[in-house]
């Protein structure tokens, strides 16, 4: 697939909601409503994933009813696995393998259609890979401004942003009729996933034609914890060198913990590390419990996907290194020495 321009994306949009007149959604007035949520909910291979309840905490922060939506194929397992997620009025669910990998193509004019028979107010997702590629579209369908990795609830019609790699914190208002909104997954602890009775509805499905089609996709399978979810993280930068030592010293320290691995965009752009494991503001956003990094030097970019950990370990050789300004615990040394003698002790 090209890369899209949000212009190009904005056109395609634009044309799809042209072909399809029945998709229109009808203007009413945001002050004569009670917040309603449709929480736009993620599955993977027929799996559940549990992070993106994060949206359903939001909506629980905006009082008012909470719908869920899951599509794909065979789904009405997982609508009743999320059923029993605590807050969660309806679960509404549409089977179509078509839905499966959630191409924003399809996906989107599905969710037009079932916004409109719900009218709901907010649509809320995970600023997810999922989120951030879906939402955009809709918004373009729904002709609204979405509202982006919010971490926080004022009001119905207000909300709190991080920008320039959370230097600064803006607070938006909107006053468009239905607010599509994707949610920083650690602002928004998920709900109990057990003593929720939701109901099941089957949605509507409008199987809109698509001009994109999923060819295929190269995954690396790993044994470790999502590090997007993960309760502790182990991640290396630059001062590892080369792959070979990221190899040879990460993955039996994360072993050692339990942890996810991830890693500074430095080690990523160098070879050492995966792109997927990459943290920081073109990254991934984590909140582990704790985070310990090695041969990271703690550029704002870098802290901007790991600051809201709760304890920050870390180990430099440089003593004024600017991660030593955001750790809890800072060892300054060699890494080289330090991995191996901290991997050795955790083990016994
Ligand atoms: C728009 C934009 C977006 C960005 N997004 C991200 C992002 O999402 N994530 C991200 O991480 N970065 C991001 N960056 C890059 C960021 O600015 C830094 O360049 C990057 O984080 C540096 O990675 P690093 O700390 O691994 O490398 P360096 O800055 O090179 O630091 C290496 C550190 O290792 C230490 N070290 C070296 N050898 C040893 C040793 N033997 N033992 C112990 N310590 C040692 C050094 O003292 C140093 O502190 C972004 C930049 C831009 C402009």
């Amino acid at each position: 697939m090209l890369p899209a321009t949000r212009s190009s994306i904005l056109r395609a949009a634009r044309s799809q909601l042209r072909q399809s007149q029945s998709t229109a959604l009808p203007r009413y007035s945001a002050s004569a409503r009670f917040a309603s949520t449709f929480a736009v909910l993620e599955q993977k291979d027929g799996q559940f994933q549990p992070a993106s309840l994060a949206a359903v905490t939001a909506g629980t922060k905006l009082g008012g009813s909470i719908t869920a939506f899951v599509a794909g194929s065979g789904v009405k397992s997982v609508a009743e696995e999320i059923g029993k997620a605590k807050g969660i009025e309806k679960v509404i669910y549409v089977e179509n393998n078509a839905y499966d990998k959630g191409l924003p193509e399809n996906y989107a004019p599905l969710l037009v259609e079932n916004i409109k028979k719900g009218g709901y107010t907010h649509v809320i997702a995970g600023h997810s890979a999922f989120g951030k590629n879906l939402m955009p579209r809709l918004s373009a369908l729904l002709d609204t401004q979405q509202i982006s990795d919010i971490t926080a609830i004022e009001s119905e019609d207000t909300f709190v942003r991080p920008i320039y790699a959370g230097n600064a914190i803006m607070t938006v208002q909107s006053s468009d009729s239905v607010k599509v909104i994707t949610v920083r997954g650690t602002a928004f602890p998920a709900p109990e996933t057990e003593g929720g009775s939701a109901a099941l509805e089957e949605g509507v499905d409008p199987k809109a034609e698509s001009a994109t089609e999923w060819v295929s996709e190269d995954l690396q399978k790993s044994d470790r914890p999502d590090l997007g979810s993960a309760d502790k993280v182990v991640s290396g930068g630059r001062g590892l060198k080369s792959k070979e030592e990221f190899d040879k010293l990460m993955p039996p320290l994360a072993d050692a913990l339990g942890a996810a691995i991830g890693a500074s965009r430095a080690a990523v752009d160098s070879g050492f590390a995966d792109n997927s494991l990459q943290v920081g503001q073109t990254g991934k956003n984590v909140a582990p419990q704790l985070y310990l990094c090695a041969g990271i030097s703690g550029a704002i970019q870098h802290l901007a996907g790991m600051k809201d950990s709760k304890v920050i370990a870390a180990i430099n050789k440089d003593p004024e290194a600017p991660i030593f300004q955001v750790a809890d615990v800072g060892l300054v040394g060699d890494l080289f020495e330090k991995i191996p003698e901290l991997t050795e002790k955790l083990k016994q």
